[in-house]
């Protein structure tokens, strides 16, 4: 994350360790399984800091570490953003079929998971499906305990279009839509008692409301048997999160006890919903801000005619959007395009890029379709 994408609010202190794992530790204890799981550092901070808390985990939770950052460079050929954009794992780390395995990048503020199929095929589990599997947890929480809690997802424009649909169809989620950056998600999730947000890319965590926290710990302390159940359970995860700041080992704690306590494989897991098939592009022009944008960057207002060709190039192809916004990171345009088979989504965002590329200034070489 870059500093100037840090929420505004400061650092919270956080509960004793023995505290945090209480909730993964009763989880991981419960079944008696031994449930490994690989983890890429990134050769970042997050080596460092597992390593030191690797003495509180149970028995149940084994974590094996890789790119630890004795050797490699930091986020090179590693980490969850390349994981994310090449769609591969990490070098560094061996991988067996159905081996569970997930990318810090290199501040550990971001997590994605992955594993191969028995076919060999290489499937990613992003931040779209991580708030998939924690926000149907909580709400399967919140229907027990039975208190009116909202919950709310925030999402920005790059979520797969297949997991909004599985939030707002299947789970009943109320699902928002920000500009991309961290501090607009967090921005939006506090309107909620408790709001979940993730980026695509594996940034995100859970904010719960002073309200929210006061009411289920008083349900824990209250109630009876099952609510009392399913209120301490609530209370165990909000100690869980990293409130302030998404946090990759926090929320890979969040997912291990969630699995556990599930009893959900990473293959269940990643059978909530299938992604549509994506494509991101990145476009050199003289001068991205002649793009501007509306509805959470979901649509070009300049330059005049911009949108309207992207319109007509989404209409040629099934189950499609594309969209164009000036990154706030990189002197470049960013165009996503996602569509019912991959050569589609692909060919989209390569017409999408020339669209970019003629109306907006383009420089350089004119976008090639080489993928
Ligand atoms: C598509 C994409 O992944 N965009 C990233 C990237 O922002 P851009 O504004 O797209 O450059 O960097 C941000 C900061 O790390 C991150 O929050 C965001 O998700």
């Amino acid at each position: 994350m870059a500093s100037t994408e840090r929420p505004p609010q400061k650092v919270t202190t956080r509960s004793s360790p023995r505290l945090l794992w209480s909730l993964p530790n009763r989880a991981f204890c419960g079944g008696g399984e031994d449930r490994p799981l690989k983890v890429d550092c990134a050769n970042g901070i997050g080596a460092l800091k597992l390593r030191e808390m690797e003495n509180y985990f149970s028995q149940g939770l084994s974590v094996q570490l890789f790119n630890v950052g004795t050797t490699g460079k930091l986020n090179h050929l590693c980490g969850a953003d390349f994981v994310k954009s090449h769609q591969k794992p990490p070098q560094g780390m061996e991988m067996k079929s159905n081996e569970r395995c997930c990318s810090f990048d290199g501040d550990a503020d971001r997590i994605v998971y992955y594993y191969y199929d028995t076919d060999g095929h290489f499937h990613l589990i992003d931040g779209d499906k991580i708030a998939a599997l924690i926000s149907s947890f909580l709400k399967e929480l919140l229907l027990e305990i039975g208190e009116s809690l909202n919950i709310g997802v925030i999402q920005t424009a790059y979520a797969n279009g297949s997991s909004t649909r599985y939030l707002e169809e299947v789970m009943k989620v109320p699902v928002h839509c920000t500009k991309t950056g961290v501090k607009h998600l967090h921005h939006k999730a506090q309107e909620f008692d408790i709001g979940v947000y993730f980026e695509a890319n594996g940034h995100g965590t859970v904010l719960f409301s002073k309200a929210a926290e006061m009411k289920i710990k008083q349900l824990a302390k209250e109630s009876e048997d099952k609510k009392r159940k399913a209120a301490k359970m609530l209370e165990n995860i909000i100690d869980l999160f990293n409130q302030a700041a998404g946090d990759a080992i926090s929320d890979m704690l969040v997912v291990e006890a969630v699995l556990a306590l599930k009893g959900l494989t990473v293959q269940q897991w990643d059978a909530l919903y299938t992604d549509l098939p994506n494509r991101q592009l990145k476009v050199k022009v003289a001068d991205r801000q002649v793009i501007s944008t509306t509805d959470a960057e979901r649509q070009a207002v300049t330059p005049p005619g911009l949108q309207e060709a992207v319109n007509g190039l989404v209409k040629k192809y099934k189950l499609s959007r594309a969209f164009v916004r000036p990154s706030g990171t990189e002197d470049i345009v960013r165009v996503y395009a996602e569509a019912d088979s991959q050569e589609s989504a692909d060919s989209l965002a390569h017409e999408v890029s020339l669209a970019v590329f003629q109306l907006a200034g383009g420089v350089g070489e004119s976008p090639q379709p080489n993928f």
